[in-house]
């Protein structure tokens, strides 16, 4: 099982193209294909579509053939399948919200850049031994928010994360302060409510402000 130097590259990359990834849950293919041209048009890029509704495959593969300019991710990657189902979909990197041995090592060996979840030190060791550079840290307000982040920093320096979980455009500055925070990750940027009243115009203006705000 492998994090190579190669898929590591990418997914500094693609973390580095935007200081918030959208976490977005659809039930259709449209809506999802409407909200990602929305957010794409307010200076989020990088998207991750949770695998959650029956119809989350769809949208993620409607989304990777027809909106332009934007990188899609699958979340909510718990299973071996879930990996392969999201590569054939067109996903361009896994998100999980924390992990199980099988799930790091399909994860791992997946051609795609792949984002383990992981809430504790000892997991994030886990992950460090392996040779992975980047995380989720989920659900991040729980789990101990920047204050706990900024206490890993010093014993394992080499590990970056994504804060994901009760962040928003109040608190999102505190993590994106931090040394080994990349970006954050959150679906306030997308809520339901909005997406199923097709404001579009509502979710670029969410996005808009988000995307201002600044990443070290
Ligand atoms: O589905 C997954 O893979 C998850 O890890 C959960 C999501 O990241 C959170 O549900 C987003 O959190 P909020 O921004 O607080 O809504």
């Amino acid at each position: 099982m492998s994090f190579t130097l190669a898929k590591t590259e990418r997914l500094a990359a693609i973390l580095a193209q935007a200081p918030v990834i959208p976490v977005l849950t659809f039930d259709d293919a449209a809506s999802g294909v409407a909200t990602a041209k929305a957010l794409r048009d307010g200076g989020l890029p990088v998207l991750e579509v949770t695998l959650r509704t029956p119809k989350s495959l769809e949208a993620l593969q409607a989304i990777v053939s027809e909106v332009e300019g934007v990188t899609i991710g699958a979340g909510t990657v718990l299973e071996t399948e879930h990996v392969q189902a999201a590569i054939q979909a067109g996903a361009e990197f896994l998100v999980s919200p924390g992990v199980s041995s099988r799930l790091i090592a399909a994860g791992s060996e997946a051609p795609v850049p792949f984002l383990p979840g992981v809430a504790t030190a000892s997991e994030a060791m886990q992950l460090a031994e392996r040779g992975a550079n980047f995380a989720k840290f989920f659900p991040a307000g729980p789990a101990g928010g920047p204050a706990y982040l900024k206490a890993l920093l010093a014993p394992l320096p080499n590990l970056h994360f994504v804060p994901t979980g009760g962040v928003d455009l109040a608190n999102a500055p505190s993590y994106l302060a931090l040394k080994n925070v990349v970006s954050v990750g959150g679906s306030w940027v997308a809520p339901a409510d909005l997406i199923a009243r097709g404001d579009w115009a509502g979710i670029t203006a969410l996005a808009r402000e988000a995307s201002k705000l600044k990443a070290r």
